[in-house]
């Protein structure tokens, strides 16, 4: 018998190709990692390193795993939509190498797709290249979400079973876009757009604005009504647990047609969504509404929010007789990464399946995704499950603390 190497002979190979395959199949839990793959890559994202972090440490562990690639560098604004509108839907998985920015893109070019229930069915993963990253770390946790390594292992591996998440139709006159994360007027958006030039920062810019928006605290005037359907906090905690623990699974209905204009009648609905209408007048410092724990690392804004309950969560930070006041802002900073805000009684937070949102005033800065729309009356409606994400998990993956009698934060059981 042949030798092949020491004392393995011919006649072990085929065993030891079998083990082999096994072992793959082990690491990669059960998924085929030989993908193909369509990969977009921002250089100019976040500190503007989403090349290197691609070719370094990225790039390598996708090519030792067999995956076929095919990379595209995004050139302007705008070019990640014209590239998911006309892909083609042979790829397993759709990687972008960027910020939160580019996501938001590649939605809605889905969304224009020749065929958009068969491109949405096609996942999205998230290598983490931008300022904030929110996906990346709602997907992979705080300890794992910035790191492109695991972000990479995520796409060989995700692919087994990829997560559903809800996305929402954002409606502002006759435009509808997709929105995926999150929709914010008031301080957080001026904290947003104040900080764009200083994206080199990465995710301190977030924290930079805050400070400086403490300072001049300016508060937003918006006509908000909301198709509420959970309002009492501790049910929303016990509710994200007792999901986790069942994270049940159904099918994806679809996008509606595109022209579903908003209608001013609060009472006829244009879609057939649970809850009541709730309105709500008075000044703010801010609203953020959207779906995932993290919006940055330095902030978990959502963190009852489920990736496919169908519902939007709204945060909406009230000024109380000017208790809320500077200091009450910088106590805000502390724990605001593990969700502590959740609690203040100020912040009214609810769970909904639709809103509208009117400003009063006519400056101001609305964001959706991060990126700047007008200011001007947008409706929010939730798309139950139409996009797909690679994810270890079939939750987002953070973890909430709640807060026990004394006021210490704990793990959730
Ligand atoms: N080549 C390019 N030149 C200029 N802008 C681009 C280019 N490619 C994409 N963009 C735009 O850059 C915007 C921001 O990108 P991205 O999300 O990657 O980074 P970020 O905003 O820093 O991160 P985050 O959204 O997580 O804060 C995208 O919305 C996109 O419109």
């Amino acid at each position: 018998m042949k030798q092949v190497c020491g004392d393995v002979t011919e006649k072990d190979v085929p065993l030891a190709t079998e083990w082999c395959t096994s072992i793959t199949q082990l690491a990669y839990q059960g998924s085929n990692p030989s993908k193909s793959l369509k990969v977009l890559i921002n250089p100019h994202g976040g500190p503007g390193k989403a090349r290197q972090i691609f070719a370094q440490k990225v790039e390598p562990v996708l090519r030792a795993a067999g995956c076929t690639l095919d990379i595209t560098l995004t050139t302007r604004a705008g070019h990640a939509i014209d590239i998911a509108q006309n892909m083609a839907l042979t790829y397993d998985a759709l990687v972008v190498v960027s910020g939160d920015g580019l996501i938001h893109e590649v939605f809605n070019g889905l969304a224009k797709h020749a065929t958009p229930d068969k491109a949405f069915c096609i996942p999205v993963a998230p290598i983490p290249a931008g300022s904030g990253n929110g996906l990346s770390l709602n997907i992979l946790g705080l300890l794992d979400g910035l790191d492109p390594c695991a972000a990479a292992l995520n796409v060989l591996k995700g692919t087994g079973q990829p997560m559903k998440v809800d996305l929402f139709s954002f409606t502002q006159g006759n435009q509808r876009r997709i929105s995926f994360m999150s929709q914010t007027v008031g301080l957080m958006a001026d904290v947003d757009i104040e900080t764009e030039h200083l994206r080199w920062m990465g995710d301190l810019r977030f924290v930079w604005g805050f400070l400086r928006g403490v300072v001049t605290r300016k508060t937003c005037k918006m006509e908000l009504s909301m198709k509420v359907v959970e309002q009492d906090k501790s049910q929303m905690v016990d509710a994200l647990y007792a999901r986790r623990r069942s994270a049940a699974k159904g099918a994806a209905p679809g996008l509606p047609a595109a022209d579903i204009t908003p209608t001013n009648d609060k009472e006829g609905d244009e879609v057939d969504s649970p809850g009541n209408w709730v309105t709500f007048e008075k000044p703010i410092l801010w609203m953020v509404a959207g779906k995932g724990p993290y919006v940055s690392r330095s902030l978990m804004q959502f963190p009852v929010s489920h990736p496919d309950d169908g519902l939007i969560d709204i945060s909406i930070q009230e000024i109380v007789c000017l208790v809320v006041g500077r200091k009450f802002l910088l106590d805000a900073m502390e724990g605001a990464e593990f969700g502590r805000s959740y609690w203040f009684s100020s912040n009214r937070y609810v769970k909904g399946s639709a809103y509208r949102a009117k400003p009063l005033t006519n400056s101001g800065v609305l964001m959706v995704d991060g990126e700047a729309f007008p200011f001007e009356e947008f409706q929010i409606a939730v798309l139950p499950r139409l996009g797909t994400l690679l994810s270890p998990y079939p939750h987002y993956a953070p973890d909430f603390k709640v807060v026990d009698a004394k006021g210490t934060m704990r793990e959730a059981t």
